[in-house]
């Protein structure tokens, strides 16, 4: 497709839209601002747009397509910026923002003006933030939400998701009341019970000063998303305020409910509530993306000698498999460790296995 696309925000999220819809649309010309010029210029430097607008109405007036992919607070001014200017009548305006109500809300403005606004939410993502972590493939075999009001038509939300297409997401439409509920329940209270993990964490190691050392590994996997952006996470919050205090009444139950069967000591109660939670787990998709995406994790037992790690890589490398991230789990005292190596794709982890299995004698496994 040809046009003017102009995107609002230039970190992770908007600069992998940019990335994606280079590569399916390289005829279009990609535009982008960014309060942060260093940002602008990051992005311009690292290809991911082609030119960087002075401000939002020098790169708005003669777009065909903008994407605002600020925070969701952010995202409400610039709605409202936007409605104040002169734009092409056809121009179509999306977001990227995690939460829907509110900016659906505001986008009534641009309503009132005969311009077409489409909420958008992009399913994936990571704890890193900045257009230096953007890549292509984030959005892969993610759901892509769309929260269009009633009155607009089939053909601006297909010319949308055809703008869209190099994201390969999978295209959901529903209510922005819904997706905020939802997201609620799998995005958003999650990172609080993080965040809140952590703090405890935090607070009990001042008097043992061992306990950061322990909380090394599995505790480090399960509270990753506390390491996000504090700023977005806060906006977050604030716009879906209803439903998380809903969620946090009903997880106070949950936790009182465990603190009575340890009271009790009911030994069969504490067997129920986790073999209850393991088979809702285990019947979890293993092969959709969510909202807080998973790591493909390969395990490879390797000896203890110098170099493995560097061998091991030299493979992948050789075969051009990239990793996300690679550590050593912390064994016994035993002539073996585990490497546990992730990768973006299941489709990676495999050639990864085939590969290591095909160069070296190291037992590999798939964690859960
Ligand atoms: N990080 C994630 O994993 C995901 C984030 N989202 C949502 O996408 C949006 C963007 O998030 P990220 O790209 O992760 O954040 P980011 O922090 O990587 O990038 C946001 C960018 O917006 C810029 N910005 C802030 N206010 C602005 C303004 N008024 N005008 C122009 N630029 C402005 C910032 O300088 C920053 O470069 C947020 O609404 C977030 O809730 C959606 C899905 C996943
Ligand atoms: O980093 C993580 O694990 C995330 O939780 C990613 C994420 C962040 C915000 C969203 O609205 C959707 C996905």
């Amino acid at each position: 497709m040809k046009g003017r696309v102009f995107v609002i925000g230039l970190g992770l999220i908007g600069g992998s839209l940019a990335l994606c819809i280079k590569k399916e649309h390289p005829e279009a010309e990609i535009i982008g601002f960014d309060i942060n010029r260093e940002q602008a210029r990051l992005a311009k430097m690292l290809g991911v747009i082609d030119e960087i607008a002075e401000n939002i109405p020098d790169g708005a007036q003669e777009s065909d397509l903008i994407i605002i992919s600020a925070p969701v607070n952010d995202t409400k001014s610039i709605i409202q910026a936007l409605s104040k200017l002169t734009l092409k009548p056809d121009v179509l305006i999306t977001d990227t923002g995690s939460t829907k109500q509110k900016i659906v809300e505001m986008a009534t403005k641009l309503k009132e003006r005969g311009i077409t606004f489409i909420g958008g939410h992009p399913m994936a993502g990571s704890h890193k933030s900045g257009v230096s972590a953007a890549k292509e493939i984030l959005f892969e075999n993610a759901f892509y939400l769309l929260t269009p009001e009633d009155h607009i038509t089939s053909e601006k939300i297909e010319l949308l998701k055809a703008w869209l297409i190099g994201t390969k997401a999978k295209f959901l439409t529903i209510s922005p009341q819904e997706h905020d509920y939802l997201t609620g329940v799998i995005s958003h209270f999650p990172h609080i019970i993080a965040a809140s993990i952590v703090r405890q964490t935090e607070r009990l190691s001042g008097n043992e000063n061992i306990i950061p050392r322990l909380a090394a590994g599995g505790f480090r996997d399960i509270t990753r998303i506390a390491s996000s952006s504090p700023q977005m996470w806060k906006d977050i919050l604030m716009h879906n305020r209803e439903n998380l205090i809903k969620l946090l009444n009903q997880w106070q139950e949950e936790m009182n409910f465990v603190k009575e069967l340890l009271e009790e000591g009911n030994e069969k109660g504490i067997l129920e509530y986790f073999s209850q939670a393991k088979q809702f787990r285990d019947g979890l998709p293993t092969k959709e993306k969510g909202a807080i995406p998973a790591f493909y994790d390969l395990f490879v037992d390797i000896p203890d000698y110098p170099g493995v790690v560097s061998e091991i890589t030299g493979y992948l490398a050789m075969e051009k498999i990239s990793i996300t991230n690679i550590r050593i789990l912390e064994t016994r005292e035993d002539i073996h460790g585990v490497l546990v190596i992730s990768f973006q794709t299941d489709e990676d982890r495999q050639r990864a296995e085939k590969c290591i299995l095909t160069y070296t004698n190291y037992t590999t496994s798939i964690g859960y």
